[in-house]
């Protein structure tokens, strides 16, 4: 719904900041684009509403040329939100977010009901209404900004960096709401990050610019992980990219074996009729309870009078990922990953290996790293 047909900016200095970029992006999706600094991200995202207007090639919103729609009328169906929040110091944190409604004309009381409940709805409590911006923290302040995007309820977000000025913790915070609101708002968003964790994070589609402001890849982030289109891309995604592409795999995917998973009633002995080192000891509904050290076991009694080493953590077939399976094995005293169903009950266990070959994981990305690089 917003294209980009051969479209590029030079400026008079002689820089080239987009050079002919063809891409589009869809409707209701969220288009991260990424690359190092001075690459052209900001210069392609201002195209998009008119702040900066293309040397050559064309900006179409929904099949219409943005050349044909004035300024002010396309910005109304824009959102645009900017690193530092720019909010308005001298106006209330209500009067901020009904900036938009109010420049459209709405009635005061209307516009301030609809900012209480965008208020509302990016996660604020209703009594920082009225706060000013310096008595928020730099979290709340972006959330504001969202808000405050989000008045006239556009159709498409432009967003400029929004969360790199906050801590990491906050910013984690704050990317989890985004991907929260989205999925009930459903707008047209284009991101502009440097952060490719970010970009990975929330992005549907993501196009990776190179410096010149030429692209070097537009695909999704799990195709970007797997497949990067150059040595640019896979070193701007990252050598760890095999273990990130796990968290594109469901973990109900993943090869699991059966044992070894013994139950706490089990007698000691039965442990060492295999050759694993560890036993997985569980309870009468399958739930695991620890795992226990063959060559520490005693000559008799049960799995439940032994002392079992704590279990790491589990991952759900249910809802996790592959990357939790994978941390899961990793993180476990017999390096093996327990997978448990939606009630906590082992399915199967799995090692490291086992998860990466099983899944086309880190093995298969470390033979394409070995191919193309
Ligand atoms: N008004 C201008 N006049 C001349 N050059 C400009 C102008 N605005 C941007 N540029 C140049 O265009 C290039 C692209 O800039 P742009 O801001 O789009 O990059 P960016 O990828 O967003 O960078 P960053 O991540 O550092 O913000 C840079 O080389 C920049 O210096």
């Amino acid at each position: 719904m917003i294209r980009f047909d051969a479209v590029s900016k030079n400026y008079p200095n002689g820089t080239t900041a987009v050079d002919e970029l063809s891409l589009e992006l869809a409707e209701g999706g969220l288009t991260v684009l990424v690359g190092p600094s001075g690459c052209g991200k900001t210069t392609t995202l201002r195209m998009v509403n008119r702040m900066v207007e293309p040397t050559a090639g064309t900006v179409s919103l929904r099949g219409q040329d943005i050349r044909e729609v004035n300024a002010p009328e396309l910005r109304r169906g824009i959102g645009y939100v900017i690193q530092h929040a720019g909010l308005f110091p001298h106006r209330t944190i209500l009067d901020n977010i009904a900036t938009v409604p109010l420049l459209l004309g709405w009635s005061r009381k209307k516009a301030r009901a609809r900012a209480a409940e965008l208020l509302e709805l990016v996660g604020l409590p209703s009594e920082m209404a009225k706060r000013y911006p310096n008595q928020l923290s730099g979290g709340q302040q972006q959330r504001v900004g969202v808000a405050r995007a989000l008045g006239a309820d556009p159709p498409v977000l432009l967003m400029d960096e929004p969360f790199s000025a906050v801590d990491p913790i906050v910013r984690a915070e704050l990317q989890a709401e985004f991907i929260r609101l989205q999925k009930e708002l459903h707008k047209t968003i284009v991101f502009v990050t440097h952060d490719i964790d970010e970009a990975i994070k929330l992005g549907d589609k993501i196009a990776v610019f190179r410096t010149g402001g030429k692209l070097a890849q537009f695909d999704t982030p799990e195709r970007l992980l797997a497949d990067p289109a150059d040595d640019f891309v896979a070193d701007f995604v990252g050598h760890d990219r095999g273990i990130r592409r796990l968290s594109f795999v469901n973990a109900a995917d993943v090869p699991l074996r059966d044992g070894p998973v013994l139950a706490a009633t089990s007698p000691v002995a039965s442990a060492r009729t295999g050759d694993e080192p560890w036993v997985l000891v569980v309870d009468d509904g399958r739930r695991p309870l620890g795992w226990a050290a063959v060559a520490d076991l005693p000559e008799s009694g049960t799995l439940a009078d032994v002392p079992l080493a704590p279990l790491g953590h589990t991952f759900s077939l249910v809802g996790d990922s592959a990357r939790a399976a994978l941390d899961s094995a990793l993180l476990s005293p017999a390096r093996l990953a327990v997978g448990v169903d939606a009630h906590g009950a082992v399915v199967g266990v799995a090692d490291a290996h086992e998860l990466s070959a099983g899944t086309g994981g880190t093995a298969d990305a470390t033979r394409a790293d070995g191919g193309k690089r």
